[in-house]
């Protein structure tokens, strides 16, 4: 995407329906319509005071007022900006709005679906948009267009008032410039680009390394870390450094233009002052407006420099893609759940890279079943339960679920057949209520309650507190708490399957068996249960076992499995603990 397709992107959103920024852009211009004509009348003004004065002829009233209109243009073009950046503001803010709204629909399914996505470069990248649009916005189409439209009318002005070659002289200085500013564009992209990522690369490893505080401090490695950190920022700071160089030399050759203009055109006005051929006003006009021009280029130079880094982060921003971007995209109902769901794995390989992990996979799962899905670590229990939620496409062999092949079906869709309840469950810094009856769920807050209590939250029994911040990832919460609460949430989810991905790992015997029951009992025929567990002290009361040892997979009730599978016997020989 090209930087004048971004710029077009965010005009285009700017003056949508959807957004109704219609009247702040128009409010916006207004003002800026207002500054601009301040802008070129003051100098003018400025220019019939001292005329008069040179002149020698003052009549006191009208001078006075000629002086107070010049002060008053002056700081009209002072408060104009402040106001349109009442504007600006509200348009940034809802243009990064649109921009984070999008980004999240379009980005969290792949953070939740990809294990390596990088969640922490991500929040980095949508945090620096409000300051990016800030730059794009503010400084590119609210100063440096306006500034144009401002060069244009005062060598109008200057061409009604001084001689034709004064306004040539001022064109081929600015035309000059803007020249030395494209040349140097090209380098400024691509460096811009690199600190972009570079600022990228901090915004991830700090996030990583704030998501395991725990594992670094109590591993006694907050020194290293943190030198991690110093490394990672120093690049992003050689970045930066190499980018401030860059701007240097341009602004070394805007520069040289400019000076060289400035001393030609003031010296050549100074001389025809002298002389006569123009007045000394319109020489304070000339260098009035000279400077006006001169020193908010400088400036530009610095809005350049920032904004295509801000270009770059926009870019990348726009490239996640996502809905349209005109209208807030309307939220789908989510739509009635169906019956339990049945589901057939036929001739199913995965590989992750060049590492096989299943192959050959079949199976039936009856709808309505209660499955048990059991193997050592890391033979693929995870993988085939993610296959199988449709989180991953197998590389050979199909899924189907109610007969239809999972990966002709839609994303949103696969998670409305199939709830997939991920190893580790984060909780959200909000309240136990909240985290309880976190959607899809739909039971009352007095039925958790009383679940919650029956399944000994608190192993003193005291009363579940609804209020409680549980913290970042439930961190107030012990393991098992974190599990019963999810478990009980689970028990109003009413989803054709459901996959518990070592959900039970951390309960008691007892615990999990009735947690387990429970949710049968709830789900009965409206469900197909599968759970992924070490323990399998449930295994006899399972519709059926699947068995996944080094990349196959065995099939059937725990009787058949050990009347007929040798290495499914000795694995549950083991006992749970050498197992787990
Ligand atoms: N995203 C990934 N990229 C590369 N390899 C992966 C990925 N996820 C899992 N693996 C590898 O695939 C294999 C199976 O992993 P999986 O998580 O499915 O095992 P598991 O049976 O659920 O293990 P555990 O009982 O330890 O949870 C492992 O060797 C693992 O390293």
């Amino acid at each position: 995407m090209s930087t004048f397709a971004v710029l077009r992107t965010l005009l285009g959103l700017m003056l949508s329906r959807g957004l109704r920024l219609r009247g702040d852009v128009a409010g916006s211009t207004a003002v800026e319509a207002v500054g601009i004509g301040l802008g070129v009348l003051g100098p003018y003004l400025l220019k019939l005071v001292v005329d008069r004065l040179a002149a020698g002829t003052i009549d006191p009233l009208p001078f006075v007022l000629l002086i107070a209109a010049f002060v008053l243009a002056w700081s009209g073009t002072n408060l104009t900006s402040a106001v349109k950046y009442v504007f600006t503001t509200r348009i940034i803010n809802t243009l990064a709005r649109r921009l984070t709204e999008r980004a999240i629909a379009s980005h969290l399914p792949v953070v939740a679906r990809e294990r390596e996505a990088d969640s922490g470069q991500l929040l980095g990248m949508l945090e620096r948009v409000p300051y990016n649009l800030q730059l794009i916005v503010d400084g590119i189409l609210g100063r440096a267009a306006p500034m144009l439209i401002q060069v244009v009318i005062s060598l109008v002005v200057i061409a009604t008032l001084v001689p034709l070659i004064y306004v040539a002289l001022m064109a081929a200085v600015l035309g000059g410039y803007f020249v030395a500013t494209r040349l140097s564009a090209r380098p400024f992209q691509a460096q811009a680009q690199a600190a972009n990522q570079a600022m990228a690369a901090v915004s991830g490893t700090l996030g990583d390394i704030l998501r395991n505080a725990r594992r670094v401090v109590f591993n006694g490695n907050l020194a290293a870390e943190v030198q991690a950190v110093s490394h990672i920022a120093h690049e992003r700071q050689a970045a930066s450094v190499r980018l401030a160089w860059l701007l240097v030399a341009t602004a070394a050759a805007q520069y040289l233009v400019v000076g060289g203009g400035l001393i030609l055109l003031l010296g050549l006005g100074g001389l025809d002052a002298a002389r006569g051929q123009i007045s000394v006003g319109d020489f304070v006009l000339l260098q009035a407006y000279a400077f006006r021009l001169a020193v908010p280029l400088g400036g530009l130079g610095f809005i350049f420099r920032q904004a295509s880094v801000a270009f770059a982060n926009i870019k990348d921003v726009l490239a996640l893609g996502g809905p349209a971007l005109g209208a807030t995209a309307p939220v789908a109902p989510p739509s009635p759940p169906e019956a339990a769901a049945a589901i057939e794995l036929d001739g199913v390989g995965y590989r992750y890279g060049s590492e096989r992990v299943l192959r050959d996979v079949a199976a039936r799962i009856a709808a309505g079943s209660f499955v048990l899905l059991v193997g050592p670590n890391g033979a693929g229990k995870s993988t085939l339960a993610r296959l199988i939620a449709g989180l991953l496409e197998p590389a050979e062999g199909v899924i189907r679920i109610d007969g239809a092949d999972m990966a002709a079906i839609a994303e949103p869709e696969r998670h409305r057949r199939v709830l997939y309840v991920p190893q580790f469950i984060g909780l959200f810094n909000r309240s136990l209520g909240e985290n309880a009856l976190y959607p899809p769920t739909r039971q009352g807050e007095s039925d958790l309650r009383a679940l919650l209590e029956e399944w000994r939250f608190y192993a003193d029994g005291r009363p579940v507190d609804f209020g409680l911040a549980v913290g970042e990832q439930g961190e107030r919460l012990s393991g098992g708490q974190v599990q019963k609460l999810e478990l009980a949430r689970l028990m109003g989810v009413r989803s054709p399957a459901i996959i518990l991905d070592e959900t039970t790992s951390s309960l008691d015997a007892p615990a999990e068996r009735k947690a387990v029951r429970a949710l049968r009992e709830r789900h009965r025929d409206r469900t197909t249960l599968i759970l992924i567990t070490h323990r399998l002290g449930l295994a006899g009361e399972a519709d059926q076992v699947l068995f996944v040892h080094e990349g196959h997979l065995a099939a059937g009730s725990h009787a058949d499995l050990m009347a007929g599978d040798v290495t499914y016997r000795a694995f549950c020989a083991m006992g749970d603990e050498a197992r787990a």
